[in-house]
């Protein structure tokens, strides 16, 4: 049995001293529950392991003197008593006497610590198989120009649908702090300076992930081979490069090492046609991990024309164009383009100044009074909504917050077709969003409207008797 990341016990005591020194690190990945970062290279010890260098590196390569590691960070047959031990194995796993290439799109090489595996395979519904787009599949990868390859709409995607629902080709720890737990590791690095540490650190990851490929079948090592990779020259090797350039963090509140919080002990996940999406600061859908079906699912979040590029974000849709700036460049994206308030700097002044705005919620209280139906107290959410999809953000949490004050703004003023307006469109967005459930279905309908507890709300609150001013206690969030 072959030694893993975590198991001696001094690793452990390790980590525990370090679990309170992650704050830093945490603000580097944080964004979403499903964030794309594979540039997080956090040292749970030193703040100024924020990143991996990218672009042209000087001191790219391992630092003489050097010796290759001999050591194997994860086994192909682990101590499955030992949470903390990591394996490489084939997640879901392929019966024997499977054919491939039959099996080729649904399977993921993995390489994960055993109480990782077990969370997996234990999560409720593994292996379903992954959903079909909605209306079948609607895209097509060609030619994107300055950008290489892109994903692009065939038909109309409406919000809501799925497009895509993608299994991994590799599953693998995100960053390097998996190493970093290993405090004999650590006192090597320890004789190097930063930068030649970080180039070790790059080097140990990417035989990580050979590790993983090396299990692949053929058509998968090619389908993997074939994926950009924009860490050319700052020491990534092959592996490690193409997984910083399409790798997708996953949802690292559920699935990650044991004991552990904010990027250490994460993961990420490289697909294939997933992988082939392009960065847009306004993206038209949006894309959320999920263990059951062991896939990334990527929703339109608005309607999508035939022949448009499908995007996604790869940072923080609401961050500032200097922000985006910064988080885009080791993806190789020097001057984004995407949109008019990228490259329009009257507009791009603008655009900041909304982003910032939006990411304060407005809090509306209706007037006392039966006047309050016409009034102008609603106006701050109509304008916001509005604003919202003039920048083109429906990506943003707070249009669909957004939307969720204005239904039940317009059910406590009955207005049963503004409720109708509104839900619909709160409806596609939390289906893109993976949270349908948040939408009850009597909003959908005529009918169904009137029976919901925010339209029985404001019918109590039109017969209220004079000197009640009940609205005066509600506000709209
Ligand atoms: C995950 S890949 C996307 C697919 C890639 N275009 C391809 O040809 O395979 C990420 C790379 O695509 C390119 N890219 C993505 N979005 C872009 C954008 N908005 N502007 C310019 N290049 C972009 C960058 O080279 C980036 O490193």
């Amino acid at each position: 049995m072959k030694k893993g990341f975590l198991t001696t016990s001094k690793a452990k005591q390790q980590l525990n001293e370090t679990e309170t020194e992650k704050k830093d690190a945490d603000s580097v990945v944080a964004n979403t529950s499903v964030s794309r970062n594979l540039n997080s290279g956090v040292s749970p010890n030193t703040p100024q392991w924020t990143r991996f260098s990218h672009g042209l590196v000087a001191e790219a390569g391992l630092p003489n003197g050097y010796e290759r590691s001999k050591r194997t960070w994860a086994s192909e047959s682990p101590d499955l008593n030992d949470p903390q031990a990591f394996c490489y194995v084939t997640l879901p796993s392929v019966k024997s006497g499977a054919v491939l290439p039959d099996n080729l799109g649904n399977r993921t090489e993995c390489c994960v610590s055993v109480h990782v595996k077990n969370l997996i395979e234990k999560t409720p519904g593994f292996p379903s198989p992954p959903l079909q787009p909605t209306g079948g599949k609607a895209y097509e990868i060609r030619d994107a120009g300055a950008k290489g390859l892109g994903v692009f709409a065939t038909r109309l995607i409406r919000a809501g649908d799925i497009i895509m629902d993608d299994r991994p080709l590799i599953f693998s720890p995100s960053g390097s702090t998996a190493f970093l737990r290993d405090p004999e590791f650590v006192r090597t690095l320890q004789t190097y300076t930063l930068g030649q540490s970080k180039q070790i650190v790059l080097y140990e990851m990417d035989q990580v992930i050979k590790g993983a490929f090396d299990r692949m079948p053929v058509e998968n090592q090619k389908a993997f081979m074939e994926l950009y990779n924009s860490h050319k020259e700052d020491g990534s090797g092959e592996y490690i490069g193409r997984s910083r350039t399409n790798g997708a963090g996953i949802d690292g509140k559920k699935l990650r090492d044991q004991g552990t919080t904010g990027p250490v002990g994460a993961y990420s996940v490289v697909c294939y046609d997933y992988s082939r999406m392009n960065h847009c600061c306004c993206p038209n859908s949006v894309f959320h991990w999920h263990t059951d079906t062991f896939t990334i699912r990527v929703c339109a979040i608005r309607d999508i024309p035939a022949g448009e590029e499908i995007s996604i974000n790869y940072c923080s849709v609401l961050d500032s164009a200097a922000e985006r700036a910064q988080s885009l460049a080791p993806y190789g994206i020097l001057s984004c383009t995407c949109s008019p308030s990228c490259s329009d700097p009257a507009l791009a002044k603008i655009s900041d100044e909304r982003r910032a705005r939006f990411k304060i919620p407005i809090v509306l209280h209706p007037p006392a009074g039966r006047s309050r139906a016409g009034a102008t107290w609603v106006q701050p959410a109509l304008t916001r909504l509005r604003e919202l999809e003039e920048e083109n953000l429906q990506a943003a949490d707070e249009y669909r917050r957004t939307l969720h004050q204005l239904v039940n703004i317009y059910c406590f003023l009955q207005d049963v077709d503004k409720v109708l307006f509104y839900a619909h469109k709160l409806d596609a967005v939390c289906r893109a969003m993976d949270r349908s459930k948040e939408v009850d279905r009597n909003l959908l309908t005529r009918q169904g409207v009137k029976h919901t507890a925010g339209w029985q709300t404001g019918m109590l609150n039109n017969m209220q008797m004079p000197g009640m001013p009940m609205a005066l206690m509600m506000a709209f969030a």
